[in-house]
């Protein structure tokens, strides 16, 4: 089905709203970070990732983006403590770029654009039965962001890349597997978190946002080779509304 958005044209972010009035809500993401504002939180622990590489599926093209979807029938992959209660469940991961290497993030920190940023998605499977069910709930969802800037290529990342020329058409898949995720995290731990959205349609308020400090580090070409698909797909930042930015006390 073709979508009714996008990220640029009659139908770009600045309209989302009409289809979407959640669009113009009061915990809308991505934001801009601002770390002067951030309170430390003392209550709030490491975060426990349990990625399971057996879970890995596929690649798929959908249009505006790739998604690296995993099996999510039972917890081997899920992560769980920071601000989260019970298990979430990887579900599938996707990256956010722009046109050129100056920006493409969707998160921003202190107004710093980063290259690009990943997302792995995950749904709070002690509570909901299904991703579906899971998606529209404030307790539903987690997104563990992590932001990439250009240097010498990512090794793992390359595996990405190279999956991506199976896959050149919009609805094409292929098998992706064996993957393990936990290869795209930065060495340090420390995060920020706020409770915000999908960052394009539907646009859900379900989402407990987890973004890790320290970049990763991709190639300026690895970069180009994302953008063979489509040129660009970040939202820029939205209006806070009073929302607190904690992040873990490390
Ligand atoms: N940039 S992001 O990580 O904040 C983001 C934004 C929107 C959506 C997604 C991820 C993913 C998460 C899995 C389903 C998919 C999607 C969706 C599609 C069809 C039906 C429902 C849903 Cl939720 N929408
Ligand atoms: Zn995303």
């Amino acid at each position: 089905a073709s979508l009714n958005w996008s990220y640029e044209g009659d139908n770009g972010p600045d309209q989302w709203h009409k289809l979407y009035p959640v669009a113009n809500g009061n915990l809308q993401s991505p934001i801009d970070i601002k770390t002067k504002n951030v309170k430390k939180d003392p209550s709030l622990g490491h975060l426990h990732v349990t990625w399971n590489l057996s879970t890995c599926k596929e690649i798929v093209n959908i249009g505006h983006s790739f998604h690296v979807n995993f099996e999510d029938k039972d917890n081997r992959s899920v992560v769980t403590g920071g601000p989260l209660t019970g298990n979430y469940r990887l579900q599938q991961f996707h990256f956010h770029w722009g046109r050129t290497d100056d920006y493409g993030s969707e998160h921003t920190v202190d107004g710093r654009k980063y290259a690009s940023e990943l997302h792995l998605v995950h749904w709070n499977s002690d509570k909901y039965s299904s991703f579906a069910e899971a998606s529209d709930k404030p307790d539903g969802l987690a997104i563990i962001a992590v932001f990439l800037q250009v240097g010498p290529p990512h090794e793992c990342v390359q595996k990405i890349v190279t999956a991506l020329g199976s896959i050149k058409t919009k609805g094409k898949k292929a098998p992706f597997t064996n993957f393990d995720p936990s290869t795209l995290l930065p060495g340090s731990l420390d995060y920020w978190t706020y409770p915000g959205s999908l960052t394009h349609p539907p646009l859900l308020e379900s989402v407990t946002w987890i973004i890790y400090k320290e970049p990763i580090t991709v190639s300026s070409e690895q970069l180009a080779q994302f953008r063979s698909l489509t040129v660009t797909n970040h939202r820029l930042p939205q209006p806070l509304k009073g929302r607190q930015i904690e992040c873990s006390y490390v």
